[in-house]
């Protein structure tokens, strides 16, 4: 089967840059990517290519070139569902906030309006395919509401997770480690669609580099691909506490522990605790299925990757104000980064988020730079917690964009993300232009301590 029309719901930051790779690597086919967010989709067809929604390196780039050649932004959902071959699913599935499951079930609202949504206006068979990240067993319930609710005409599901990593996308899209493919492998036209798929991704991915297993294992996988990774983040932040503690440094440790072959160095970054739309938000789907299934130790077992956490966020909170005399009440922190890491303009569960929150709570006043993220962007993340007052959180919070501005007259500094331009700032200046004792705390590991401590600052990071 040759697909020719591929459509796409949803424009966000997994469907906008995976549908601009796919219709850069092949011409020949039509890629529509919709949303019903009218603003999005506006973004995404701006004139000026650097003004699209998301911020990726190189993303500018290939959109610029497939656009309005073979890749399309739309609002007619309808349209693209009915010329397209196969669907892309690729909207949100946040963790649910009301009702049954509430803050650990994923809320499948959207996806099951977007199965009723083909299902209705589907004339011919189509191919199914699940890229937003689901529960193990949704492909069974989308084919409950496609068969019963459609038109008659033959649906195949496919479960193809997305592995991709914010601020490396197109990297990662270009490059995947692999590209996994779930079908119904016993059935005939299970295969074909299977093929279809493997087809697409063939134009530039190897054969050997796109793995194929049935849907259950392929949902399963993508969870189990985010717990694994984010254990290791919260398993070196733990280590992190223990190194301040006895004298031990937690990027040495990662390094000697790293380099068994057995373990790998990659993702022994120590942190303020990882942040981001994913991590979090599978893991609690992850806990809540086990216990659906009586599996209570499976579940506690991954719940403590959360627990470990909010813990780091916290404790990095409770040191900034520990060190500040037991009080942060009226005195000016400055925060340099609020991504949930860089080379994104993505906030969503950044950790700088939960640390503001904790100094706002002891009467801070935050000054904020970083130089992806939109003002109110900032003020929308901490209204979203219903901490305080929305007057109250603008009133205590500043941003401005210029790094030196925030650090003028700070008694403290917090690097939250690890923007490279953090490095190369002017670091003597900052410090003569801050109240003294100028306390630094870097929660990332970013910056050189001995050359900071030498220009005077009272220096702190993580698992030093
Ligand atoms: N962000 C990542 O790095 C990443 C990586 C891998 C997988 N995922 C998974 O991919 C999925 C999408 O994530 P995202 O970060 O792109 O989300 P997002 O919120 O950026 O984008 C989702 C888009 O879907 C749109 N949408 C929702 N319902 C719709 C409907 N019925 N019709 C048309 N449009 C609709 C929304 O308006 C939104 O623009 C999630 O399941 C996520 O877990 C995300
Ligand atoms: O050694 C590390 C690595 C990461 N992080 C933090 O962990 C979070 C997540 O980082 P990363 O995984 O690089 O970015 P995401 O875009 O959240 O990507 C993850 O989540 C996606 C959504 O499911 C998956 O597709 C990706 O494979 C998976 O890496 C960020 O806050 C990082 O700062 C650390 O603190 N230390």
């Amino acid at each position: 089967m040759k697909i020719k029309n591929i459509c796409c719901i949803g424009a966000g930051y997994v469907g906008g840059p995976t549908m601009a790779v796919i219709a850069q690597k092949c011409p020949e086919i039509n890629v529509t990517v919709v949303d019903i967010n009218e603003k999005r989709i506006a973004a995404w067809n701006d004139k000026d290519v650097e003004n699209i929604p998301i911020y990726e390196p190189g993303l500018s780039e290939v959109v610029a070139e497939a656009r309005d050649r073979n890749l399309f932004f739309s609002t007619d959902v309808d349209a693209a569902i009915d010329k397209a071959d196969l669907i892309f699913i690729s909207v949100n599935t946040p963790t649910k906030t009301y009702g049954m499951g509430k803050g650990m079930a994923a809320d499948l609202k959207f996806i099951e309006l977007c199965a009723r949504q083909i299902a209705r206006v589907a004339k011919d068979d189509k191919i199914i395919v699940e890229k937003s990240t689901l529960p193990v067993r949704t492909a069974e319930a989308l084919k409950n509401i496609l068969e019963n609710t459609g038109n008659g005409v033959n649906f195949q599901i496919l479960s193809n997770p997305e592995f991709l990593a914010e601020g490396t996308a197109v990297k990662d899209l270009m490059k995947p480690d692999r590209v996994l493919i779930g079908g119904d492998i016993n059935s005939e036209e299970g295969k074909e669609a299977v093929q279809a798929l493997v087809d697409i991704y063939n134009h530039w991915v190897p054969k050997e580099n796109i793995l194929t297993t049935n849907v259950w294992s392929s949902e399963l996988s993508k969870l189990t691909a985010n717990a694994f990774l984010a254990q290791r983040v919260s398993s070196i932040n733990a280590m992190s506490e223990l190194c301040e503690k006895t004298g031990a440094d937690v990027n040495e440790v990662a390094k000697a522990v790293g380099m068994d072959s057995r373990i790998g160095a990659k993702f022994l970054k120590s942190s303020v605790g990882f942040g981001g739309s994913c991590f979090q938000k599978d893991i609690l789907n992850l806990v809540y299925i086990a216990k659906s299934f009586g599996l209570n130790e499976v579940a506690d077992y991954w719940e403590q990757v959360i627990i470990m956490n909010d813990h780091q966020k916290k404790r990095f909170a409770a040191n900034i104000v520990k060190t500040l005399f037991n009080t942060v009440s009226g005195k000016k922190i400055s925060f340099l980064g609020w991504a949930f890491k860089k080379d994104t303009n993505d906030t969503r569960e950044s950790a700088a988020i939960y640390v503001a929150d904790y100094l706002l709570n002891e009467q801070a006043d935050i000054v904020i730079y970083d130089p992806k993220v939109t003002k109110e962007q900032i003020y929308a993340d901490l209204n979203y917690l219903g901490t305080r007052s929305e007057k109250e959180n603008r009133s205590r919070v500043t941003v401005l964009n210029d790094p030196y501005k925030v650090c003028e007259d700070a008694h403290a500094i917090a690097v939250l993300t690890e923007w490279d331009e953090f490095e190369h700032l002017d670091w003597k200046k900052i410090y003569d232009n801050m109240l003294k004792p100028a306390f630094l705390f870097d929660g990332r590991r970013l910056l050189k301590k001995e050359e900071k401590k030498e220009i005077g600052f009272e220096f702190y990071a993580i698992g030093n």
